[in-house]
């Protein structure tokens, strides 16, 4: 273990914050030979990460800001990992008044993307750089290679650059780790990342329970229809783990795992903060959103239990062929998936454009193959059609995702009619549907809505055949004006 801080010791980086994620990626970086200062608020977690993994690598101990600072080579770097919000602020001011020009501070917490932006700005006039590195992988992903994708600066990038990149997932010889952009940029990107992580994750859960509810399949049974998926197109890490979680077998009862864990799921606020920001701008993430609220109606608890033996109906009828039904559940997850992605990258484009940040969907593609929580191989997919078209109007568009989807809609419907008639809630699966008959329809009712608020309130619509806005004078003679 070394303790003692001198001038021949300095560190490469320094990292505060030494819980899962900050001890691991501590650990993940002096693997890859770099010297690493630690930092944590209570001691207690620097020494137990150095009397467990102090061989691992060179790693200098502190014990205050002030030493921590001073262990670091010059311009300084330090990676804050604690959480997010109010801890976050009072560890960069800590450190910004032991700091000095040109040093860098990197926040690879979850932190909202306006607070990156706040914090950027701020740390700026005081000289230093600020990057808001979104992170994913979770405690493993932490420890042997997750996906970073760093804001802030491009300058600092290329001090940072090189030492992000020998840490990340590596697919094809490729970093999971690009600079994405300025300021918040970083962050926003990981809340999108985070909000498909929501959706993707609901999907599985609504295949799930049509396997259990429509075909009365064990979740033993559900495990090995998650680990054959996870064979094809629909491999992913999120289908690979569903599997292992479906597998596992409670000591205490004997049962299936997943039967003894209450059911009400629980979120930090990254999915619903994603929600928001597409509320802000305009951009309709549906299938994000039916995850977020999911997970809300699964806490509402009290409700549930008083609306138990609510009627169902009397179209219960299950479907008659096992294995067809199991490949229309295939084939309606990865077109919903496809919608939840489509809707994630046009959520991106969107902060892109309101923020000026010129984000590349194809650099997102490219680095959320490996190491991140919604690594699959769809994301190959889509890092091939950004590739081609740049420019996509939407994911969907793009020919190969095109076909995939006019190859499943049959299925798709066919799940999503069965659950509607059996009493099977899948509201991510019925919504993204929605929403892809929604994007394809030559004319919408929104032509209606157009006309109840000229009605209601003279707010005017504009016409097919002339430029400009209309009004009709509903409460006279109903002619209709120019506005
Ligand atoms: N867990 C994951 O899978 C995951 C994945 C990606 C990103 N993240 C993000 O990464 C960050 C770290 O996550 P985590 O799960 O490792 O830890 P965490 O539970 O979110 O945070 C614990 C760490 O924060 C420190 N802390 C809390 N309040 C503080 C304060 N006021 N001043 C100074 N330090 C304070 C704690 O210090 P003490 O030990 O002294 O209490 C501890 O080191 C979070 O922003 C999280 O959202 C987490
Ligand atoms: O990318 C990741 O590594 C995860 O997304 C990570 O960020 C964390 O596990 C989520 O914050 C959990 O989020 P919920 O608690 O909201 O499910």
């Amino acid at each position: 273990m070394t303790s003692a801080v001198n001038s021949s010791e300095l560190a490469q980086i320094g990292v505060t914050g030494l819980a899962v994620m900050g001890s691991n990626i501590a650990r993940n970086l002096a693997r890859h030979g770099h010297t690493v200062a630690l930092h944590n608020r209570s001691i207690a977690k620097t020494d137990a990460l150095l009397e467990e993994h102090g061989s691992e690598g060179k790693f200098v101990r502190t014990e205050t800001i002030e030493e921590f600072v001073a262990a670091l080579q010059k311009p300084r770097r330090v990676l804050i990992m604690v959480k997010a919000g109010d801890p976050t602020d009072a560890v960069i001011e800590e450190l910004a008044s032991a700091m000095e020009e040109g040093d860098i501070i990197i926040d690879g917490g979850n932190a909202l993307y306006t607070d990156t932006i706040r914090r950027e700005a701020s740390l700026k006039e005081r000289g230093l750089h600020f990057v808001g590195a979104g992170i994913s992988g979770g405690e493993e992903g932490a420890l042997n290679g997750p996906s970073i994708m760093p804001g802030g600066p491009a300058e600092s990038y290329k001090a940072l650059g090189p030492l992000l990149e020998s840490i990340a997932a590596q697919v094809d010889g490729t970093p999971c780790c690009t600079h994405i952009g300025p300021d918040g940029s970083g962050h926003f990107v990981k809340m999108v990342h985070n909000g498909i992580e929501y959706a993707d994750m609901q999907l599985i859960g609504e295949a799930y329970n049509l396997f259990r509810d429509a075909l009365d399949l064990t979740p033993a049974q559900i495990a090995d229809v998650f680990t054959e998926w996870n064979n094809g197109d629909l491999e992913s890490y999120l289908v690979e783990i569903t599997a292992e979680v479906l597998k596992q077998v409670d000591a205490k009862t004997g049962q299936p795992l997943v039967d003894v864990i209450v059911d009400a799921a629980e979120q930090k606020g990254t999915g619903r903060w994603t929600v928001k920001a597409a509320l802000d701008l305009g951009v309709p993430v549906t299938g994000i959103a039916e995850a977020v609220f999911a997970r809300a109606l699964s806490g509402s608890r009290t409700q549930r239990k008083a609306a138990v033996g609510l009627a169902s109906g009397t179209l219960s009828e299950k479907p008659s062929d096992a294995e067809q039904f199991t490949h229309d559940i295939s084939r309606a997850l990865y077109a919903s998936k496809i919608v939840a992605y489509a809707q994630g990258f046009d959520q991106i484009a969107a902060g892109s454009a309101e923020y000026d940040w010129n984000l590349h969907p194809g650099d997102l593609a490219t680095i959320w193959r490996g190491g991140c929580i919604i690594r699959a191989r769809f994301l190959d997919r889509i890092k091939d059609a950004y590739d081609d078209n740049a420019e996509l109007p939407s994911l969907i568009l793009a020919p190969y995702f095109r076909e995939a989807i006019e190859n499943a809609i049959d299925s798709w419907r066919r799940v999503v009619i069965t659950a509607a008639s059996l009493g099977i809630p899948v509201p991510a699966f019925a919504s993204s549907l929605a929403y892809y008959d929604a994007l394809r329809a030559e004319r919408l009712p929104a032509a209606l809505t157009q006309g109840q608020r000229d009605f209601f309130g003279a707010h005017t619509y504009e016409r097919t055949d002339s430029e400009g806005k209309f009004h009709t004078l509903w409460s006279g003679d109903r002619s209709e004006v120019q506005a």
